[in-house]
């Protein structure tokens, strides 16, 4: 299984190395632009491999795209991340240019791959691979909901004083800040609806922290997060390495599920060996039908800034 990362930036590399540290891919290629920091950061994590244990290559390219030929799946990681005060769609005007380029590049030397866009606006990246690959859309997935559930599981842990490992929860939607829909009517604490325990006031607060856990992070650190973002890819990647069919919320382009057509958007889809195989429509409720209405809204709007 040879994956390749494109971007050896902070969540480049940190999901190169949850991917070796998991043990499943027989190599992992960083690419970047900057000459020599793939190299210097594949140098790195490989030497951590005697310490964590993992057998996986991990190998560096400054821009040479047949180091990636025949990768099974390739990640987008290269682009602008934003600054505290800025939103994610403000990225667009750098970000369009460098995922066109490289989404071209990856398929050109890996025209079987599975693409994984992570780059931001992710959801207007996603739509914008489509429009400038010729790759089927199964195996075209933007991430963004597999880590908006794990920050919503963090907040709901919170506010529940319980442990992460009891909690379950979704976040579907565009990612961004207004966009994301954390589906609080179905997220259990042990099979229990979170209802039960929580006031409407203090869900509504979990939702809201939720939905700006980029920004808050982005507020902190001073660039955008990387560690739960490259876990995340790296959960990706090994459902669809392993075969695993596990469910994640994805961006990928509906064809009318959830009355919504020609936009790449979050929702729950089956992740296995084929990428995505099979949408999985959810029953929300009138107020979550609303909010997605709006976030796909909200998405189209940034895909129209594309110059397609
Ligand atoms: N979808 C999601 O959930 C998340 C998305 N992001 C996005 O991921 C992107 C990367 O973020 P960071 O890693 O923090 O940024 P970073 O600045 O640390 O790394 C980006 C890397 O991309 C490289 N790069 C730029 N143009 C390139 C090109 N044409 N070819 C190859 N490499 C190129 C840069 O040299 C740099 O090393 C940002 O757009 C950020 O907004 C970040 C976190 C979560
Ligand atoms: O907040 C950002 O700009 C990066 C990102 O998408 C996230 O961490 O959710």
């Amino acid at each position: 299984m040879k994956v390749t990362v494109v971007g050896a930036g902070a969540v480049g590399a940190s999901c190169a190395e949850y991917i070796a540290i998991k043990n499943f891919a027989s190599e992992v290629v960083l690419l970047d632009i900057k000459e020599g920091y793939a190299e210097g950061k594949a140098m790195d994590l490989m030497q951590t491999a005697s310490l964590n244990g993992f057998d996986t290559k991990i190998t560096g390219s400054t821009s040479d795209y047949s180091k990636t030929a025949n990768s099974d799946i390739c990640v987008i990681t290269s682009g602008i991340p934003r600054k505290p005060g800025m939103t994610r769609e403000e990225l667009i005007g750098i970000n369009a240019g460098i995922v066109k380029t490289v989404s071209a590049s990856l398929v050109e030397h890996s025209p079987n791959t599975i693409l994984i866009v992570v780059s931001n606006p992710m959801d207007t990246m996603t739509y914008l691979v489509h429009k400038i690959t010729d790759l089927p859309k199964h195996r075209i997935i933007g991430m963004g909901g597999a880590l908006d559930s794990a920050r919503f599981k963090y907040r709901l842990a919170e506010a529940l004083e319980a442990p992460i490992s009891d909690v379950d929860g979704m976040v579907i939607g565009g990612h961004s800040d207004k966009g994301m829909v954390p589906l609080t009517s179905h997220a259990t604490r042990n099979s229990i609806k979170v209802s039960e325990f929580l006031s409407e006031e203090r869900l509504n607060q979990v939702a809201a922290d939720t939905k700006v856990g980029g920004a808050t992070l982005t507020g902190l650190l001073g660039t955008s997060a990387w560690y739960a973002p490259g876990a995340a890819v790296s959960g990706l990647v090994q459902a669809i390495a392993c075969d695993q069919k596990k469910v994640y919320p994805c961006s990928t382009l509906l064809d009318g599920e959830y009355g919504l057509s020609d936009l790449c958007i979050g929702v729950p889809v089956v992740l296995g060996r084929n990428g995505i195989e099979r949408i999985v429509d959810v029953s929300l409720s009138d107020a979550e039908k609303e909010h997605m209405k709006a976030s796909a809204e909200g998405v189209k709007k940034t895909n129209g800034l594309l110059e397609l």
